[in-house]
């Protein structure tokens, strides 16, 4: 008899409330948001601009406190950065004085608050490999081109072995093509590691191609409007994915859902 365990999610969001501080009166800028990633997962977070996704990333990090809810990771509660979450930002991040594999390297000095012994930086020059960078890793930051920076700021999160990444809009300063180009080497590499992650996006189409599901926030404040399942194949970067009418309808299904308050912002 087969026993059907249901897996523990790795990161669970349950009834966000944050507000800040307004010149006349408080901003509500998260209402009850919640969410949940399983192991090997890739969620992604849409929604017009300013309805609070960087907030919600930056909480979920235990970067900046929350007003009401709970994150959790695992089995920790998070109310301070943990080292089991490591992000990935839209403009890389990189240190220009340090070459490729010292970057990485820098993130784990950060874990272990000290010089790295020789099976530290081996692991720093793995992650390097990994991103298929192998023959950069004394290349300074400035002699890369952006999609090049973008697979070191990959490689410095994944060097810290996660159980959980966080993307804010990680291919956002890249040109179309490499965007693409990126969208499919992170899905390969996210299935490799077999990676828990949630994505900022504002681009519908990356968040059709990339997630398993996305859950899309209303304009300020933002709130659940829906979350959208994708049943596409997996491994889609094998498959031409893009042209099934699947795809098409979930494009569209998304674009009905932020429309209005798409439009009404761009009228502000
Ligand atoms: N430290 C802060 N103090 C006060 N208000 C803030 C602060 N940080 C963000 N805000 C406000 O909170 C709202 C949400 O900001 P946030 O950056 O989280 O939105 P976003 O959805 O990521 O925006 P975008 O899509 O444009 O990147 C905005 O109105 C912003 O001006």
């Amino acid at each position: 008899m087969s026993v059907n365990v249901k897996t523990q999610p790795v990161l669970q969001v349950s009834g966000i409330r944050k507000t800040y501080p307004g010149e006349a009166e408080p901003l509500v800028v998260l209402d009850d948001v919640s969410l949940t990633a399983y192991p090997g997962e890739l969620v992604s977070i849409i929604g017009p601009s300013g309805c609070g996704k960087t907030t919600l990333l930056r909480i979920i990090d235990g970067l900046i406190p929350h007003d009401g809810g709970q994150v959790k990771v695992l089995d920790q509660v998070v109310d301070e950065p943990p080292t089991s979450i490591a992000v990935v930002f839209q403009d890389g991040r990189l240190l220009p004085w340090r070459t490729v594999v010292q970057n990485v390297e820098f993130a784990l000095e950060l874990q272990v608050h000290r010089r790295l012994n020789k099976q530290e930086k081996e692991r720093a020059r793995e992650f390097v490999d990994a991103v298929g960078l192998g023959n950069f890793m004394k290349h300074y930051p400035h002699q890369l081109s952006g999609g090049m920076q973008q697979r070191v700021g990959v490689a410095r999160a994944l060097a810290r072995v996660p159980d959980l990444l966080l993307l804010d809009e990680p291919f956002g300063a890249l040109d179309a093509q490499t965007r693409l180009v990126m969208q499919d080497w992170f899905l390969s590499l996210q299935r490799r590691y077999s990676l828990a992650a949630v994505l900022v996006t504002h681009d519908i189409d990356e968040a059709v191609y990339m997630s398993k599901r996305c859950v899309v926030l209303t304009r300020q404040p933002g709130r659940v409007k829906r979350v959208v399942e994708f049943e596409l194949p997996d491994a889609r970067d094998r498959q031409d994915v893009r042209s099934l009418p699947e795809f098409g309808h979930y494009r569209s299904q998304l674009w009905q859902l932020l429309r209005d308050d798409a439009i009404s912002d761009a009228e502000r």
